[in-house]
């Protein structure tokens, strides 16, 4: 089935890796799982939703602030929607690279956990099943098959391919070469992956218990 665009999908389901609730198999590749904490700018950001929906408003950092305190990432996409209308006008355009940005963050500050579940779907279709959202999902023909653009699926598609290919190549996260790529008020650079100390090297602040 294709649309004007030739951007309409269809896959069937039992011959692919599908998600909709997080605490599914690949629920995980969800951008509402939780358990995949990012950092941006030295902000700390709880998912990859929370990451997306603030990306909507870089000339208002006190709505991307609402935004990334929210205590889940459902909230995090409610706290957008009143404040839709002021939405950078370039949404449109930018929105597909800015959730692949996203992707790739989530990645590679979540390196063994994320990358070990993308590689987990094998070389069969990601698809986001979706009752409602046709543009970043699939949603059910009513039999086998899943119908739509599918545009998360495949951007995790993109990235899975990556990994096997070029894994080295995903580390780093450079910027988008967009305008006003900005995270409550400062710049967005290069997002590194998250290094965690081995544990007999993590300094014990002095005067604890174990000082
Ligand atoms: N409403 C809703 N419920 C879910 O359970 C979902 N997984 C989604 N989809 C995600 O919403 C994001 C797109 O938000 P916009 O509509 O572009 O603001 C994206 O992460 C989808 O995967 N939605």
């Amino acid at each position: 089935m294709i649309d004007a665009h030739g951007n309409v999908r269809c896959y069937k389901r039992m011959e692919s890796a599908t998600f909709r609730k997080v605490s599914e198999k690949f629920g995980g590749l969800s951008n509402m799982a939780g358990g995949f904490p990012l950092s941006v700018e030295g902000v700390p950001v709880a998912t990859s939703e929370a990451l997306y929906q603030a990306c909507r408003f870089p000339h208002r950092p006190e709505i991307q602030e609402l935004i990334l305190a929210s205590s889940s990432p459902m909230t995090a996409k409610m706290k957008s929607k009143p404040h839709r209308r002021e939405t950078r006008p370039d949404w449109s355009l930018v929105r597909v690279p800015i959730m692949k940005w996203c992707l790739r963050v989530k990645l590679a500050q979540n390196w063994k956990r994320f990358s070990e579940l993308l590689l987990s779907t094998g070389d069969v279709p990601i698809v986001e099943d979706s009752r409602t959202d046709s543009f970043w999902g699939a949603k059910p023909d009513g039999g086998d098959f899943l119908v739509g653009e599918n545009a998360l699926g495949r951007l995790l598609m993109e990235l899975r391919l990556k990994l096997h290919d070029a894994p080295e190549e995903l580390y780093e996260v450079p910027p988008l070469p967009i305008a006003h790529f900005m995270l409550l008020g400062r710049q967005i650079g290069v997002v590194g992956r998250k290094v965690y100390p081995p544990v007999n090297e993590i300094p014990v602040p002095q005067g604890t218990l174990f000082g």
